[in-house]
């Protein structure tokens, strides 16, 4: 029997009348009101349900797909789905044959994380993509031949010596933090080779306004990615903190313009030829820094960089240079502190190339190979720069046929590729050896990548290398390093690169030397 409309409304106001004549309403509301807000009650609470649901099974749903297409990669340690919200899942590779096709495969970088950096670094090699990077890697890779970096050397050895210099002032056995400490000095390695400024930043500190900007707007950084709320632009740029970094990139703006156009200057008084500038390395008696080299990068149609790009890839060199190989040094000086055996090896292989001499030249560089393996497993333990992150941007077919869509935010984990035990045995043990020319043989060319692969990676790989080497070597002819074990126990936390909460501390023990 189906009922009418009519009975359904006679239905309705028996059941309000009787509602009314049984019920005890509390004075001014009436039972049609109870009823209305019953409904929206129920309704709501049904619709709330309802989207959780779909807001659950979607995330279900692509965590399914992604699980089913590499199912078998995961079972093997090679990667792992992790998320970002709940519709941003990221698929995170540490194994070989899963990085190797992410950072070499047709890709784009992603990492929101670089969008802090845009106001200071602007569309530098680091963040620009495309035909505009293609074109500056180009210009930029002739700054980093051997035959400009050479001249580096020196400066290294100067700049490593003002540290020292300092720790042998602080007494025998005085405990010093290394990040802070190392964090100056390649911050005044990186200021010459870039600006040609010798900003004395180790002995004065953070005195002068550029010095105090630079560090203001990477410590800003560090802090922003942390706090979600300060990630949307609108929102930081109210903040304190926000005009604070606004304030500092337009003093490091106006310092690097100033140099750019100054440096533009005096290239034009001079009336320097392009043929002076093809001595590779050097001009007059001076060490050519980025700025020169960059001033005379020119396209085939003979178009230069504009003062502005210059600035943008200056700055981008200092930031991307600076606590990257401060932490590369931090990470090795700390595990050496750790194995008193590798410190006392590196040393005599140090002692052996300096003989007496207190600055390190190019040729002694090629001549540290135990030093060398000592940088390269503390590089794996610790990779100061923990991952390349990139979305796909055509569809990617894995060896074993299983496939990612276009569009896939893919990361390329590098702790978690140093430590993956299908590759390496015993991970976490500090051991060189395993970067002894046999054992490398041996290994997948993927398996260790401090620098990236693949089209973005380092530019600045060998400067950093042969930095870390200068410094580690003079830094070990004239000190023994040993752990503090006062200070608390030493544990990696991830910013910018990869860094210790608390800090490093070590003991610095002065040697006698024949210098
Ligand atoms: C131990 C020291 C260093 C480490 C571990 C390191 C590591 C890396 C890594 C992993 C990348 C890839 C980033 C990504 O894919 O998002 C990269 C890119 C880059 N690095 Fe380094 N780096 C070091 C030192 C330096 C130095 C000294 C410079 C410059 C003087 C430099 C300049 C750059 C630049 C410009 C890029 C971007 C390259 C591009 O996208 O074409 N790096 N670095």
């Amino acid at each position: 029997m189906v009922a009418s409309a009519e009975d359904e409304q006679s239905l309705v106001s028996d059941f309000l009348r009787l509602l009314s004549a049984h019920a005890r309403l509390p004075a001014g509301v009436t039972a049609p009101t109870l009823v209305l807000w019953t409904l929206v009650v129920v309704l709501s609470v049904r619709l709330s349900v309802r989207l959780s649901v779909c807001v659950l099974s979607f995330i279900a749903w692509q965590v399914k797909i992604w699980r089913d297409r590499l199912l078998s990669l995961e079972e093997k340690d090679r990667c792992s789905v992790w998320r970002l919200g709940p519709f941003l899942p990221v698929l995170s590779c540490s194994h070989p044959d899963t990085v190797r096709p992410i950072l070499g495969g047709k890709t784009q970088k992603t990492s929101w994380v670089y969008g802090f950096f845009r106001p200071w670094l602007g569309d530098g090699l680091l963040i620009s993509e495309g035909q505009k990077w293609q074109r500056n890697r180009r210009l930029l890779t002739p700054a980093f031949h051997f035959d400009i970096l050479k001249h580096y050397v020196t400066l290294f050895s100067e700049s490593t010596q003002v540290l020292l210099e300092k720790w042998l002032s602080r007494g025998p056995g005085a405990s010093v933090e290394l990040f802070d400490q190392i964090g100056l000095m390649t911050l005044d390695n990186i200021l010459k080779c870039s600006l040609g400024y010798h900003s004395n930043c180790q002995t004065d500190g953070q005195s002068a306004p550029y010095i105090q900007a630079v560090h203001d707007l990477t410590s800003l950084i560090d802090e922003r990615v942390d706090r979600p709320l300060q990630h949307i632009d609108f929102i930081y740029y109210l903040t304190a903190k926000g005009r604070r970094f606004r304030q500092a990139c337009k003093v490091v703006h106006s310092f690097s313009e100033q140099v750019i156009m100054t440096r533009k200057e005096e290239r034009k008084k001079e009336e320097l030829k392009e043929e002076d500038f093809t001595s590779p390395g050097y001009k007059s008696g001076k060490c050519l820094d980025f700025v020169d080299i960059l001033l005379q990068a020119k396209d085939e149609d003979g178009t230069g960089l504009s003062v502005s790009e210059i600035r943008d890839e200056v700055n981008t060199f200092l930031f991307a240079g600076h606590h990257t190989t401060a932490s590369g040094v931090s990470w090795t000086l700390f595990y050496l502190a750790q194995h008193q055996d590798y410190q006392d090896e590196c040393r005599r292989e140090a002692e052996g190339v300096l003989e007496g001499r207190t600055e390190i030249t190019w040729h002694d560089v090629g001549k540290l190979p135990f030093l060398t393996m000592c940088i390269k497993e503390s590089l794996r333990c610790v990779p100061p720069v923990a991952r390349s992150a990139r979305t796909l941007q055509l569809d990617l077919t894995f060896a074993d046929g299983k496939w990612l869509p276009k569009g896939t935010s893919a990361v390329a984990d590098f702790p978690g590729l140093h430590r993956n035990s299908e590759i390496w045995e015993n991970p976490t043990v500090y051991d060189p050896y395993r970067f002894s020319p046999e054992n490398s043989e041996r290994r997948p060319p993927h398996a260790f990548l401090p620098f990236s692969a693949g089209p973005r990676n380092c530019i600045g790989q060998n400067f950093a290398m042969n930095e870390m080497k200068v410094t580690l070597a003079l830094t070990l002819q004239r000190f023994r390093l040993e752990p503090d074990v006062t200070k608390p126990p030493v544990i990696p936390c991830d910013g910018i690169t990869l860094q210790a909460r608390g800090g490093i501390w070590v003991k610095v023990h002065p040697l006698k030397t024949n210098t």
